[in-house]
């Protein structure tokens, strides 16, 4: 079999695309493979702000038309930049192990959060981090920031912000581990919905190659991703909203699911923390919990 796997062509989306190969390769070398570059509407517009451009899948429509069209036969994105809806024909394989799921805190100067002077400036375009972090310090200054993590840090020398906020997994996917100050964890800072996994995306039907990349699966983030996903389907939010959802399973067996919603401008928001024996169960009462459901 040719496997022609489809991905953006950012850094971080071609470490992604690559680990995928690379782990394919190893367990199927029966199978000759390739990347192919695809360029989204989202990589095209890097200019307008994201709020403007709004409309979900922004970054994975291109994409998936390929996997229709036939062109690629496997996708590989980040599952937390995924709409809910996923067009018909199309399906995710069973989740891979996830990579940390936690968000950072790197810092231009400073050792610790707490170390931060009065009103320091911090960078991020995502309101879910804006508001958290002014829970834990009131006095920061947030500005918008947007960009592949490379220009990221760039802004934050050239701006000469004090910090900014990103995802573990997209550092450590780069190689750029060591440029991270502080790990929150997940009760201080709850992640976005499917943090740190990869959304492996094939065409329905196609069972030969769903049977391979599903036999390299890992059944607790397929749970967890599960329902991380179903929470942020239920607050009927986007990427865009300040919703978070982490998910993790405790010895016990049961599954522990955090939640968050804001309101648009964060002067409220609605944080849980649920337990359940399904993915479903822990989902329904932590849109219950935030009110998103009665
Ligand atoms: N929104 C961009 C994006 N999409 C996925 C990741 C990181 C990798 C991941 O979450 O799997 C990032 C960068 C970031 O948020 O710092």
């Amino acid at each position: 079999m040719n496997v022609i796997i489809g991905t953006r062509g950012s850094k971080l989306a071609l470490a992604q695309a690559e680990y995928v190969k690379n782990r394919l390769q190893k367990h199927y070398p029966q199978n000759s493979y390739e990347l192919k570059i695809i360029s989204t509407k989202g990589d095209r517009e890097q200019k307008k702000a994201l709020d403007q451009m709004g409309d979900k899948g922004l970054f994975v429509r291109e994409i998936e038309q390929e996997l229709l069209d036939g062109t690629i036969s496997l996708a590989v994105h980040s599952m937390k930049d995924m709409p809910a809806e996923q067009p018909s024909g199309l399906v995710f394989a069973h989740a891979w192990k996830r990579e940390d799921p936690r968000d950072v805190l790197i810092l231009r100067e400073a050792v610790s959060l707490e170390e931060l002077p009065q009103h320091a400036v911090i960078g991020t375009g995502s309101r879910r981090r804006a508001f958290q972090l002014l829970q834990l310090r009131k006095d920061l200054r947030i500005t918008g920031i947007r960009g592949n993590v490379d220009t990221r840090i760039k802004k934050m020398q050239e701006e000469q912000l004090d910090g900014i906020v990103l995802a573990a997994a997209g550092l450590h996917r780069l190689g750029r581990t060591s440029l991270i100050t502080q790990y929150f964890e997940p009760e201080q800072m709850i992640p976005a919905a499917a943090q740190g996994t990869l959304a492996l995306e094939l065409r329905e039907g196609d069972k030969e190659l769903s049977g391979q990349v599903n036999a390299l699966s890992d059944i607790v983030t397929e749970e967890i991703t599960c329902a991380e996903r179903l929470f942020l389907k239920g607050t009927g939010g986007d990427c865009h909203m300040p919703i978070g959802a982490y998910a993790c399973k405790l010895p016990d067996g049961r599954m522990q699911l955090l939640g968050m919603v804001g309101s648009a401008d964060g002067s409220s928001i609605k944080k849980c923390k649920v337990f359940g024996e399904t993915p479903q169960e822990a989902a329904q009462r932590a849109l219950r919990e935030t009110g998103c459901t009665r």
